[in-house]
């Protein structure tokens, strides 16, 4: 008799350094079939020697969290951990620091990790009292609907290069504007959201790039699947 053995466990780091990275944690804990340890990342050490399989970027204050991340010199291993082809997942704020290029009203130049071939306007829809919940259709996660929350976020305004795979559009209509934007891309090993799908109780979002994991690190040949047949 063959036996399968089950795909080993991921490991997930989540950049603990300020904004919304508890409600990933939570969310993540929940998901024991596929995930065997969510560790906080606060610094480079922390980052090298987890033995991480993937990195979510947390929502925010994309500036805050950039000047804490250079003060604890990290931004240099995020950007090579990026360069490197392992999966991150961007959210709000992780979605403005992955991104090549953010635009904002007032505040150009601001660090980014970059490598996400996007440009982000930031604060797309307004400030904290226009913050919004859409119900987004993403065909990737199946055909009901997504409850997508919607913070101070950004909006995806360009694609750069053909690798990059629009996941989601938000119709304007629900932040009281016209048109629709791009809020969720995919290019290789990168994953970016405007919203936040830690908020919600709904998890297919992070299935999604749990799948999405064992898929790059696959092809990366780094054996997350152990499975034999
Ligand atoms: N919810 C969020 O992450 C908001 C992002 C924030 N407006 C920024 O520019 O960084």
């Amino acid at each position: 008799m063959t036996e399968q053995q089950p795909p080993r466990k991921l490991r997930i780091g989540v950049l603990a350094l300020q904004g919304a990275f508890t409600e990933h944690i939570n969310l993540l804990n929940r998901l024991t079939d596929d995930i065997e340890a969510v560790i906080q990342i606060k610094t480079p050490q922390q980052l090298e020697s987890s033995n991480l399989d993937a990195l979510i970027l947390p929502g925010g204050e994309s500036t805050t969290m950039a000047l804490i991340a250079e003060r604890n010199g990290l931004m240099e291993p995020l950007r090579g951990w990026v360069r490197a082809g392992k999966p991150v997942w961007g959210t709000c704020a992780g979605l403005i620091l992955l991104s090549n290029t953010a635009h904002r009203t007032k505040q150009l130049g601001q660090p980014l990790i970059g490598g996400l071939s996007v440009s982000v306007k930031r604060n797309a829809f307004g400030t904290q009292l226009n913050s919004f919940v859409s119900d987004l259709s993403i065909p990737s996660l199946g055909p009901e609907p997504f409850p997508a929350v919607f913070i101070r976020a950004p909006i995806i305004e360009t694609l750069d290069d053909p690798s990059v795979e629009v996941l989601a559009r938000v119709t304007n209509s629900d932040a009281g504007g016209e048109g629709e934007n791009i809020v969720a891309v995919r290019q290789g090993s990168l994953l970016a959201t405007a919203f936040h799908p830690e908020l919600t109780a709904d998890d297919r979002f992070h299935r999604y790039y749990l799948e999405m994991v064992r898929e790059v690190r696959g092809n990366l040949g780094e054996g997350v699947n152990t499975s034999s047949s």
